[in-house]
């Protein structure tokens, strides 16, 4: 693979530099496993992610999908390469980031008001402002009359929302997602799509999409990069998803274009998908 940094086909340009709001410069992860070599999950990888551009990330299972994310949001250290986060190298934790994970991330003993509001408490805001604040969250995402409910009042569609609203409320320049629709059933999974992608129009943050549903990366986003099976995965396509804004996360999968595209990758991540089968077989 070509390790200078992807320039983002949707990022502008300034003095010949890619404006970007993450950028991962020849990246890779390795873990120590007790009485064993490193496992080297990822090899060199370089991805530039532009100022309000929606990537999604698909690869077959165990690829390095969340351990690339991991690295985007400092939560581990990489073995070779940097991340920086809005030209800046990225050292500890990054703050500018908001991340949502496939598993709630609720406090079952708060409401989903309160949940919502210890966002903003725990940056200091005072109490009364993150309530407010709070209050006009959950009524974006839908959940205006559920203030008042705790975790295991709601579906888990509505636990969803309130872990959305937890994160946007903070308002991050950049959102890493992690499979965040995962366990829902495929309706509500595009309902949750129309709502991301209707927050994600107000106000254009990029954001890291990780999933292993290759029809969801296609109808939200700008761009779907593939990853290789592990160990030492890499990226080995880097998709422009053309079909136009506003979309419908539903409807959009009835365009001939998203017919178009989606044989086209699927035939890309089809190989990629086919090895982790057969590496597993073996051993
Ligand atoms: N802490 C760790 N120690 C050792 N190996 C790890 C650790 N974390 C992840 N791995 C390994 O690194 C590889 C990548 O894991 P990762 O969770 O990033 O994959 P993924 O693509 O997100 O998978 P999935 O789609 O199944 O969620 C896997 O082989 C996994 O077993």
């Amino acid at each position: 693979m070509d390790l200078a940094v992807r320039r983002p086909p949707d990022g502008a340009a300034a003095g010949g530099l890619p404006v970007g709001a993450v950028a991962l410069h020849e990246v890779s992860v390795a873990f120590a496993i007790r009485g064993a070599p490193a496992y080297k999950a990822v090899a060199p990888t370089s991805l530039a992610v532009a100022e309000g551009a929606f990537v999604a990330i698909v690869g077959p299972t165990g690829c390095g999908k969340s351990t690339l994310l991991n690295a985007v949001a400092g939560l581990l250290q990489p073995a070779g390469g940097w991340v920086e986060i809005f030209g800046e190298r990225l050292a500890g934790l990054n703050g500018r980031a908001g991340y949502l994970f496939q598993q709630d991330a609720l406090m079952p003993w708060k409401t989903a008001l309160d949940n919502v509001a210890i966002a903003l408490e725990v940056a200091g805001t005072p109490r009364r402002e993150a309530v407010a604040a709070a209050r006009d969250w959950l009524g974006k995402v839908g959940l205006a009359r559920f203030a008042e409910r705790y975790p295991h009042q709601l579906s888990g569609g509505q636990r969803k929302r309130v872990g959305l609203a937890q994160v946007l409320i903070r308002r991050p320049r950049i959102l890493l997602m992690d499979e965040p629709f995962g366990p829902l059933d495929a309706q509500t999974r595009q309902i949750m799509g129309n709502l991301l992608l209707g927050l994600w129009a107000e106000d254009r943050k990029a954001v890291l999409f990780v999933t292993h549903d290759l029809e969801e990366a296609i109808a939200l986003s700008d761009r779907v990069v593939i990853m290789s099976a592990g160990p030492e995965a890499r990226i080995i396509g880097d998709h422009v998803i053309d079909l136009p804004r506003p979309r419908d996360a539903a409807e959009v999968r009835l365009d001939p274009r998203f017919h178009a595209l989606h044989r086209r990758i699927w035939d890309q991540l089809r190989a990629e998908v086919a090895k982790t089968y057969e590496e597993g077989a073996a051993r």
